[in-house]
């Protein structure tokens, strides 16, 4: 099986900010701007105790004037401090949320386009999780908690500053005993919450999955009777998510260590500078500017442990999120068709391609000619396996030529499925080609891929909205009347008739209320208004009462004129009608591959 790239549970958490840079670079002067915002505002706090203290020494002084200009400048950084607060947090929050949407419409922009066998391959709770809770709690951080974050770096950098001009001895005693308490709480701090945090977003990913995966099942389970395994295993993932976060809560305690060294560095603060006052070394302006200055120190490294804990949140979940980016950039068949590179164009020669580029709207179905790029459908040699050395397609080839039909049997588990994916280009195979009029699948502009082969499957996908809004689910979003036309080229008028309010009839998530057959048929409908020149239909396995079978087989007659129809057959019915059958064995390790007949 070929090498696939997968979702790592705890991914890489290191250089997360370099790595996200790309994403934050096309808004790099947004940033500088609430960047310099930011430090103006904190430069106008941190000048505060300095004002303060050069008040009280006019104060001592009897010096009238200087103390009213010490009032009116702490009146004017008040309101400035003010201005430049609120508009930091304006630029910092609109540009954060611009970086955050960016990142959203990347996530979902490349999880569409991934390889359907990627989507497969990771729990929908998972790849949900990633691109929208995480996100939203990246977007949470940075609306309440970045601003912050800037703020307290600004008032340590700031005061450091502003205390060293005043008495570089107190400042250095003052830094000597803080930084290597505080860096050392912060490191503890770090090497325990870094995996602890981890595995909670881990554990929390497959919470999710289990529980949607449980409500997708719920008919299966109640039928076969599994709710209470179901329950079991949620219950065992719940648990193991309420363990990691109790790991995670722990950790945060960690950082309350900087409370001890808070109280430390005051009391030697005091001694110090109370000693060096009584000398005549310092004012007493000075010690009350370190006693204020100092405080703010203490706040913000207090606020500091706070944010740390919730920026290593945020900071996983980004991890987790450019994990997902990276997997998932890798153009493959079925990217959308945006992608032209290297891909090749079906048609007639000197006839243009069916496929526009980027933002091309295709043209209207029944203004393309189907027969114009009719062509052989070749399977040569094909391998493939959802497991590693377990193939379920080990080197089948075969060939349907232009209009034939053909019908796919064999018993479950044969691959059937797995080979009507490979032959629409829904899957690369592991080893082999899949070729289409000459070309390899694997290098045609995927929007023409998907136009030029469709496949019905099984039980049809739809979405929460009306028929009609199930049935446009096709490239070029047509018109109701084209919808309309196309349900009556295959016969089924009489059938959308029988339900409550024709195409506009409701239908819930899952799509309550439409049988297995009626599903088919809207998925008919469907291939009917892309009008591929090859259709492949999973038949339903489900029981189909006559009258949904007759409508079947009604628009499969009408649609399967001039074009190449492939049948997964399941019904005897089928199998006979068709001229032509392929039986699959099932494939066992180095046994004879099993070819078309
Ligand atoms: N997404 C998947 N991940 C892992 N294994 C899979 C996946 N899909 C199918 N398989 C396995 O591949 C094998 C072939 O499956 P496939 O659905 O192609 O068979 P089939 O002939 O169409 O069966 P049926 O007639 O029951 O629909 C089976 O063993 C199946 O369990």
């Amino acid at each position: 099986m070929a090498d696939h790239p997968r979702l790592s549970a705890a991914p890489d958490q290191r250089r997360v900010l370099r790595r996200a840079w790309p994403h934050l670079r096309p808004h790099r002067r947004g940033i500088a701007l609430a960047l310099a915002t930011s430090a103006a505002a904190t430069a106008c706090a941190v000048a505060v105790p300095a004002v303060v203290g050069a008040g009280v020494d006019r104060l001592l002084a009897r010096d009238r004037a200087g103390l009213l200009i010490a009032v009116a400048a702490l009146t004017a950084l008040a309101l400035l401090r003010l201005f430049l607060f609120r508009r930091s947090e304006l630029l910092l929050t609109t540009t954060g949320e611009r970086v955050v949407r960016g990142l959203r419409d990347l996530a979902v922009t490349r999880l569409s386009r991934a390889p359907l066998r990627f989507l497969e391959a990771h729990p929908s709770g998972d790849l949900l999780r990633r691109t929208t809770t995480e996100i939203a709690d990246l977007a949470n951080f940075v609306r309440g908690q970045l601003p912050d974050v800037l703020t307290v770096a600004g008032y340590l950098v700031f005061t450091t500053v502003v205390l060293l001009g005043y008495s570089p001895l107190l400042t250095v005693a003052l830094l000597a005993v803080f930084t290597p308490a505080i860096v050392g709480v912060l490191r503890l701090f770090r090497k325990h919450a870094n995996p602890a945090f981890a595995a909670e977003a881990a554990a929390a990913g497959t919470v999710a999955a289990t529980y949607r995966e449980l409500v997708q099942s719920r008919e299966m389970l109640r039928t076969a009777g599994g709710t209470g395994y179901w329950r079991k295993r949620f219950l065992a993932d719940n648990e193991a998510r309420f363990r990691a976060a109790r790991r995670s809560q722990r950790a945060l305690f960690l950082i309350s260590l900087s409370r001890v060294v808070q109280g430390l560095t005051t009391a030697l603060l005091l001694l110090l500078g109370g000693r060096l006052a009584t000398e005549g070394a310092i004012s007493v302006g000075t010690v009350v500017v370190f006693v204020l200055a100092t405080r703010q120190l203490f706040d913000s490294a207090t606020q500091a442990s706070g944010l740390v804990g919730q920026a290593q949140v945020s900071l996983v979940g980004l991890a987790r999120l450019l994990d997902l980016l990276t997997v998932t950039d890798t153009p493959g068949p079925a990217d959308a068709p945006d992608t032209p590179a290297a891909t090749s164009t079906l048609g007639t020669p000197g006839a243009p391609g069916l496929a526009g580029g980027a933002g091309t709207r295709p043209e209207p179905a029944r203004a393309r000619s189907r027969t114009a790029g009719r062509g052989v459908l070749e399977a040569t040699g094909v391998h493939y396996a959802y497991v590693p050395g377990a193939e379920v397609l080990g080197g089948l080839s075969l060939r349907i030529g232009p209009g034939e039909r053909v019908g796919l049997a064999g018993p479950t588990g044969s691959g059937k499925t797995t080979l009507a994916k490979l032959l629409t280009g829904l899957y690369p195979p592991d080893r082999g080609t899949v070729r289409y009029d000459g070309h390899d699948l694997a290098a045609l502009d995927p929007g023409e891929l998907r136009r030029r082969l469709v496949l019905v499957p099984q039980r049809v996908h739809m979405i929460a909205g009306t028929l009609l809004d199930n049935l446009a689910l096709v490239p070029g979003e047509p018109a109701e009347r084209t919808v309309a036309r196309a349900v009556d080229r295959l016969g089924l008028g009489a059938w959308v008739d029988t339900l409550d309010r024709g195409l506009h009839t409701p239908l819930g998530r899952g799509a309550a209320g439409l049988s297995a057959g009626e599903l088919q048929l809207v998925g008919l409908v469907r291939a009917a208004l892309v009008d591929p020149a090859v259709l492949v239909l999973d038949e339903a396995t489900a029981d189909i009462d006559p009258a949904t079978a007759a409508a079947l087989e009604t628009a499969l007659d009408t649609l399967r004129a001039d074009r190449t129809l492939l049948v997964i057959a399941h019904r005897e019915a089928t199998v006979r009608r068709l001229p032509r059958v392929v039986r699959l064995e099932a494939h066992r390790d180095a046994e004879p591959v099993p070819q078309g007949s």
